[in-house]
């Protein structure tokens, strides 16, 4: 056991903004970081080396996926999701609760776990705390989620109330099933407690009794407005361990990251970019460009000046218009390595300006160009 996996050390601060690294089995994560979404064990449309090429150091893979499809077990023995998929960076893995309840069918809960059908074929299947930890070991990702109920958007304080009390105890459970320090991968605890601000208090303080290596947020960015999010995101990071890394789940627009940084938060992940990608919708310098629009039909000049990414240094917006309007496959790896490469940026150079103390001036230049 590497005595070095698991320690997080900030070196810069900006406010509430941190600058850090997170050492990991596959390797150091700077933080602030993006972490683009891998679902089924791929990035879509993009491969390990474009990745690399973009400077992606961790990837996320997702638990309920990968054990319905191809099955945790087969690739276990091929030596885990690393080595399956060729990336030999970092992994983190969602637990598979969240996408129980946004994918599945046919759900029920109980303390013991939730039981599911598969959105694939229909069959049946139970998620307990050990179970989820016993995938995640077979994947061997490098950050485990616990299991945890996402609470549904506009659930009343009372169920709220309750399910973060099942969450805690599930929570408990993984930690049981995989005891900190017994093993080279780190495990997260998740805040819920929806869009109240005692509940989301007394989610946290519940974990803290807990010993994980990163705290993250969940029950944001589930259908509520952006002020919404944003005031339980302003409440609840500060409440999250200082020393520990803080995770945002499923956030967000480039905008969202900035704020979330200026937070407190160092990790997030999101399909936004890699999803947008494949409708045309990309994310430059001076603001979204949707690639389908004739007015760049003859426009020569490259998608975004100021990014040096691959398909801004080799390709013009007319040329992916054209890809994007003939439907070719290409246009999917293009938009993807310019939008990876866009978020990316967005969180290096958050970085560089905690580091330099000009982080409000990067948050108030990107708020002139991106509204949402
Ligand atoms: C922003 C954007 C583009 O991301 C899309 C779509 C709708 O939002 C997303 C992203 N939001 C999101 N919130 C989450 C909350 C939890 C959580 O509480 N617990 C656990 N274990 N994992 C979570 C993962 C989460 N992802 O959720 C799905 C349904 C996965 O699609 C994503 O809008
Ligand atoms: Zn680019």
């Amino acid at each position: 056991m590497n005595m070095h996996i698991g320690k997080f050390s900030i070196h810069n601060t900006d406010g509430k903004a941190r600058a850090g690294e997170l050492h990991t089995a596959h390797g150091v994560i700077p933080t602030p970081i993006f972490m683009p979404v891998g679902t089924q064990g791929t990035v879509k449309a993009v491969c390990p080396q474009d990745l690399k090429d973009l400077g992606a150091r961790i990837i996320l893979g997702n638990t309920y996926h990968l054990y319905l499809r191809p099955n945790d077990e087969m690739i276990a023995r091929r030596g885990g999701l690393h080595k399956f998929m060729n990336w030999d960076r970092p992994i983190l893995t969602d637990s598979g609760g969240f996408q129980v309840f946004s994918l599945s069918g046919l759900r029920k809960l109980s303390e013991d776990g939730v039981t599911f059908s598969s959105h694939i074929d229909g069959s049946k299947h139970v998620f307990t705390p050990e179970k989820v930890v016993s995938i995640q070991k077979n994947l061997g990702s490098d950050i485990m989620m616990v299991l945890d109920e996402c609470v549904p958007y506009g659930a009343d304080h009372e169920y709220t109330k309750k399910s973060l009390g099942l969450t805690t105890r599930w929570a408990a459970r993984c930690r049981a099933a995989y005891p900190q320090g017994s093993g080279d991968q780190l495990l997260f605890g998740i805040g819920q407690g929806g869009f109240f601000k005692d509940l989301r208090e007394e989610s946290i303080r519940q974990l803290l009794d807990i010993p994980f290596d990163g705290y993250a947020l969940g029950g944001l960015s589930v259908g509520e407005s952006k002020a919404e999010m944003m005031d339980i995101l302003y409440h609840s990071a500060p409440l999250l361990p200082a020393d520990k890394p803080r995770y945002l789940m499923g956030v967000g627009t480039p905008l969202d990251i900035v704020r979330g940084i200026d937070a407190g938060i160092d990790m997030f992940d999101c399909v936004m970019p890699t999803r947008n990608a494949r409708n045309g919708t990309l994310f430059t310098s001076q603001g979204k460009v949707n690639i389908k629009r004739a007015q760049y039909t003859e426009d020569d000049s490259p998608l975004d000046p100021e990014c040096s990414c691959y398909t801004c240094r080799n390709f013009s917006k007319a040329y992916l218009r054209h890809l994007y309007q003939a439907q070719e496959i290409l246009s999917y790896r293009l938009n993807t390595i310019h939008n990876l490469a866009f978020f990316l940026t967005v969180v290096t150079d958050a970085r560089k300006a905690i580091e330099e103390g000009t982080f409000q001036a990067y948050k108030a230049r990107f708020e002139n160009i991106y509204d949402t």
